[in-house]
């Protein structure tokens, strides 16, 4: 059995079915992706995790123990950031910490120096004494994290911390996923953001209507497509029937064209450049750059469902 441990898992929101027989297993030392567009299932799988939901059926485990048996000894052990930020926008950054961890049972002395590792850990430390209402989305997105590693846990779940941030915060999220991990933190981390989980995790489930439908390294997940590499074209001026005669060439899978970038899939993409340049200069197309670049996990995901991951 795995450190952390999915067994045919499956839950539903009355009749419709949210995460369908789900078996997988999360190593220690981890930093586990789930990526899957929206609606997809993450947010129901964390909160089985955590404890804030029961399973209709299956079995999960954390170091051995049952989430579902036993879900206070088991909830000691991880510390969960929501989707939906929440934390107390009255009491001041310092406060809400604090809160969070005496509700861990932290005390007195230890309690004091856990939250000013939080808040230090976090960027927060200046901004300790302010109410957390004139924060920014992601200064508050910080602070929750704060308040979900104030105890230490030996997990840490991230759902989603970083849609509708600024830049700074996302990398500072991002860089202290790794400085967790490198500190032996178990790291969970959902996101319909392929470049993220690329980024940062060793190993990555694929999630897709309830079902997980691939799992594996991002290398171990790129082998899974036909083709491990594909072809950008930069040009301006082509039309629709450039695009459909490029479809039609020999041992193209895929092509899809967005702001003046045509994105090609096929098979033996060096034999194609010829002919696709054809087909775009013919029907007017200026070209601007063609280059070969390796495939990547929205490639992936286009391939094992045939839709976009971010629709
Ligand atoms: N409380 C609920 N009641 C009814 N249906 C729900 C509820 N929560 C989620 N669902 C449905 O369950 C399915 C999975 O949702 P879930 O939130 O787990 O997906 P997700 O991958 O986390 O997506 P998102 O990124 O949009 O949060 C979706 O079809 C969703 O509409």
């Amino acid at each position: 059995m795995s450190y952390i441990q999915f067994d045919n898992v499956i839950r539903r929101y009355s009749h419709n079915i949210a995460v369908d027989q789900i078996s997988f297993g999360i190593e220690r030392g981890e930093v586990f992706g789930l990526l899957g567009p929206n609606g997809a299932g993450k947010s129901t799988t964390i909160k089985m995790l955590a404890g804030l939901l029961k399973p209709n059926s299956g079995e999960i485990f954390i170091d051995g123990i049952s989430v579902i048996k036993n879900p206070i000894e088991a909830k000691k052990k991880l510390g969960l950031v929501p989707q939906d930020i929440a934390i107390y926008t009255n009491l001041s950054a310092i406060e809400n910490v604090t809160f969070f961890g005496s509700l861990y049972g932290l005390k007195g002395s230890e309690l004091k120096e856990k939250v000013q590792e939080a808040l230090s850990f976090t960027g927060l430390t200046e901004k300790a004494k302010e109410k957390p209402k004139k924060f920014s989305g992601g200064m508050k997105r910080r602070l929750n994290i704060a308040c979900a590693l104030v105890h230490n846990p030996e997990i840490i779940i991230m759902d989603e911390p970083t849609v509708g941030i600024d830049p700074q915060s996302r990398n500072h999220i991002l860089n202290s996923i790794m400085e967790l991990n490198n500190r032996g933190t178990t790291v969970i981390y959902t996101s319909h953001y392929m470049e993220e989980v690329e980024a940062i995790c060793n190993r990555i489930g694929i999630i897709d209507e309830g079902r997980l439908i691939a799992l594996g390294s991002k290398q171990q997940l790129k082998q899974k497509a036909s083709t491990k590499e594909k072809i950008l074209v930069e040009a301006h001026d082509y039309n629709d029937r450039a695009l459909r005669n490029i479809k039609e060439l020999p041992g193209v899978i895929h092509v899809d064209s967005k702001e003046g970038l045509i994105e090609i899939i096929a098979e033996e993409p060096q034999e194609r450049l010829q002919d696709i340049i054809f087909m775009l200069v013919k029907d007017e197309g200026k070209l601007k750059n063609i280059s070969i670049k390796e495939i990547n996990l929205e490639n992936v995901f286009l391939e094992l469902t045939g839709r976009n991951l971010r629709d």
